[in-house]
């Protein structure tokens, strides 16, 4: 019996996924049932470097979708739309879903699992996060008896390659960023990658997994790493720290001292560059790896590796996902949803506010080169609550002085409300970064 595949997309994910799928040879047998049925793409003319049974390109998406042929639509066109209303129409159709499109799931994943638990299909989106690493089976079946406490990650390749070589080498923004979409590793518009945003769309799907509510994106705090300067890598590395741009979503225990409604419901869910410490696990995850640290009860840490993005890796967890659900149609005649692999969240995660946010930061300072300004910033510190564990001052500028402290934990809203005050300082040119401390 063989099922029928409509591949939507036959770009970096697309290819490598039609590789694997027509090279079964010394791979799981269930490969060999599985036919590339019909392949959409935007230009037909494009000269493509896979050899494709004939026939079966077209540039008619919602034909693939609506195809009663098919069994598994396999969405990777990337973008909101068509891509969204594409992945309706198949489970409309009664099709099965997988797709590489964290994009779309973080925003419409209500709407999409609603439809198809309705239609009692399969949405997979293994490769939307982490690409080859099995990251969302994890989090659905394998560690499913834990409570998590905290899900940290490096998720997404483009900034960590492009932070890595500038760690490395010095090596220029624009250039390295260059080379990460030669590789396949940026979205088709980079700034995804760059400001945070694909990070964000990553640790939503996960913190949704991880706590078993909804999360509303816009309540994800969302920094990029256009402001991570060379300045700061420098410093970061003379501390015993390696810059990377961190997702974490964690139950936060300190929420306006009401500690037992912070305890069971808040969560606190990020992206921002962060120094970590050298000693860390994630501190040397480096290049197009990523890596997620899950913390949970009674499992402890557990920390999952492998490479982010890329065609291969990618390609693994999309080919994975339609073996997957090829087996429950084989074993299956009507499939009944399955309890663990499908996601009927109803309840939203309640999110604290940033300023709540307990963490230690790093701050560079640019001021007059006279005397009591290391005084005058500790005091006001001090009048925040905000308690340094160390101060240097690491140079001259022309006539600017260069101070540089690291925090203690402190409430995010107490620094902010320092760092407004330090601002309006006669003695003091500019805060030239801020960055927050694993
Ligand atoms: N690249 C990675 O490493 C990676 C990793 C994990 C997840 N993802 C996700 O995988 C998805 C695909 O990414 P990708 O890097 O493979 O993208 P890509 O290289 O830009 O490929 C996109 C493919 O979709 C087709 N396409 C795009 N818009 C279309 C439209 N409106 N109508 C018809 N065809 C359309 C393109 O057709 P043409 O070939 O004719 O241009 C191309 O074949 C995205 O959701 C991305 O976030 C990517
Ligand atoms: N653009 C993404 C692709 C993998 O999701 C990244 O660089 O991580
Ligand atoms: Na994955």
């Amino acid at each position: 019996m063989a099922f029928k595949i409509g591949l939507l997309g036959l770009g970096t994910v697309g290819a490598g996924t039609a590789e694997i799928l027509l090279s079964p040879d010394g791979r799981h047998p269930l490969l060999q049932e599985l036919e590339i049925y019909r392949v959409g793409v935007r230009d037909i003319s494009r000269t493509r470097s896979l050899q494709l049974p004939e026939n079966v390109l077209t540039t008619d998406l919602e034909a693939i979708a609506t195809d009663p042929e098919i069994d598994i639509v396999v969405e990777l066109i990337g973008g909101l739309e068509p891509a969204r209303s594409l992945i309706l129409q198949a489970i409309a159709s009664g099709k099965h879903v997988v797709t590489a499109n964290k994009a779309v799931i973080a925003r419409y994943g209500n709407e999409i699992f609603e439809a198809a638990n309705k239609k009692g299909v399969y949405v997979m989106l293994e490769a939307a996060v982490g690409g080859g690493i099995p990251v969302i089976q994890s989090l659905k079946q394998s560690l499913v008896a834990n409570r998590i406490k905290s899900v940290t990650g490096i998720v997404n390749g483009t900034t960590n390659y492009i932070l890595t070589r500038m760690q490395t080498e010095g090596a220029d923004f624009a250039e390295v960023l260059a080379d990460a979409q030669q590789l396949g590793y940026a979205e088709a518009d980079p700034t995804a990658d760059v400001d945070g945003l694909d990070a964000a769309d990553k640790i939503a799907i996960l913190a949704s997994l991880a706590f078993g509510g909804r999360i509303k994106l816009a309540d994800v705090h969302c920094e990029g790493i256009r402001k991570v300067s060379a300045a700061d890598i420098d410093y970061a590395d003379k501390l015993g720290f390696a810059i990377k741009l961190l997702a974490i979503a964690r139950e936060t225990s300190r929420y306006n001292g009401k500690q037992a409604e912070a305890e069971s419901e808040l969560l606190s869910i990020r992206v921002h560059p962060t120094f970590v410490p050298k000693t860390h696990p994630l501190a040397s995850v480096n290049g197009v790896y990523n890596a997620i640290l899950v913390e949970g009860e009674p499992i402890g840490q557990l920390m999952l590796y492998g490479r982010g993005a890329g065609a291969g890796p990618t390609a693994s967890a999309v080919v994975s996902d339609i073996m997957n659900v090829a087996a429950i149609l084989k074993t299956e005649t009507v499939p009944i949803p399955h309890p663990l692999l499908s996601c009927s969240h109803q309840h939203y995660c309640k999110i604290a506010p940033m300023q709540e946010l307990v963490t230690r930061f790093y701050a560079r300072f640019l001021t007059r080169d006279t005397p009591g300004v290391i005084g005058k910033l500790g005091t006001c510190f001090g009048n925040h609550k905000v308690s340094l564990e160390s101060v240097v001052q690491t140079g001259i500028h022309g006539d600017l002085a260069e101070i540089v402290v690291v925090t203690h934990d402190v409430r995010e809203g107490n620094f902010q409300q320092a760092l407004d005050e330090i601002r309006a300082m006669e003695a003091v040119d500019s805060i030239a970064s801020t960055l927050r401390v694993l």
